[in-house]
């Protein structure tokens, strides 16, 4: 039974046809290719946790109006009372060059060339749903960390009207 919900942030750069993701160097998700993003802290608002998750991750700079909530993914693990409540946004204005951090080494892929094998396993799922920019809602039942159980995505029409009803 899901009984308590954690709230994270998920942020992906494009630029050139382009998407920049980062090579986790440790902590969840270690040597994964992922979008920037963290837990958010109690005092800030998830858009400050999404800049400021970016920043320490990658040190580039984004102003969180340029921040666009592209989906709303769930993930619960088989044992685990904690769901993850990941906030994903996309950008395409930011400042400054992404460099290597404590936690990612970042790099900028193709959008053919994207490294699903080296990647969390619902990645494939719903990141062409993201490239053909779509809005959309997704829930995801793991056992461990490799097995997806079953998943459900659903395209919303905007995410303020998803939000209204889903809190
Ligand atoms: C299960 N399938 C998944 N698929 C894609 N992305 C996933 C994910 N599960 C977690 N994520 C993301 O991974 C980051 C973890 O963040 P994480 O490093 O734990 O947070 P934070 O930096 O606050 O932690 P510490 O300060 O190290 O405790 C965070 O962006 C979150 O959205």
């Amino acid at each position: 039974m899901t009984i308590l919900k954690k709230v994270y942030t998920l942020v992906f750069l494009r630029k050139d046809n382009k998407i920049l993701l980062g090579l986790k160097k440790r902590g969840f998700g270690v040597n994964k290719w992922n979008g920037f993003g963290g837990k958010v802290e109690p005092n800030e608002t998830i858009l400050e946790a999404a800049a400021r998750e970016l920043k320490e991750e990658s040190c580039v700079d984004v102003k969180t109006s340029e921040l666009q909530n592209i989906a709303h993914l769930e993930f619960t693990f088989e044992g685990d009372p904690t769901m993850m409540d990941v906030r994903v946004f996309s950008a395409n204005v930011f400042q400054g060059e992404p460099k290597e951090t404590e936690e990612m080494i970042p790099k900028w892929f193709e959008l053919n060339a994207i490294p699903y094998n080296d990647m969390w396993p619902d990645d494939n799922i719903w990141f062409p749903l993201m490239l053909s920019g779509k809005l959309f809602y997704g829930i995801f039942n793991f056992k461990g960390f490799n097995t997806i159980l079953n998943y459900n995505i659903q395209e919303l029409e905007s995410m303020e009207a998803f939000y209204k009803i889903h809190k």
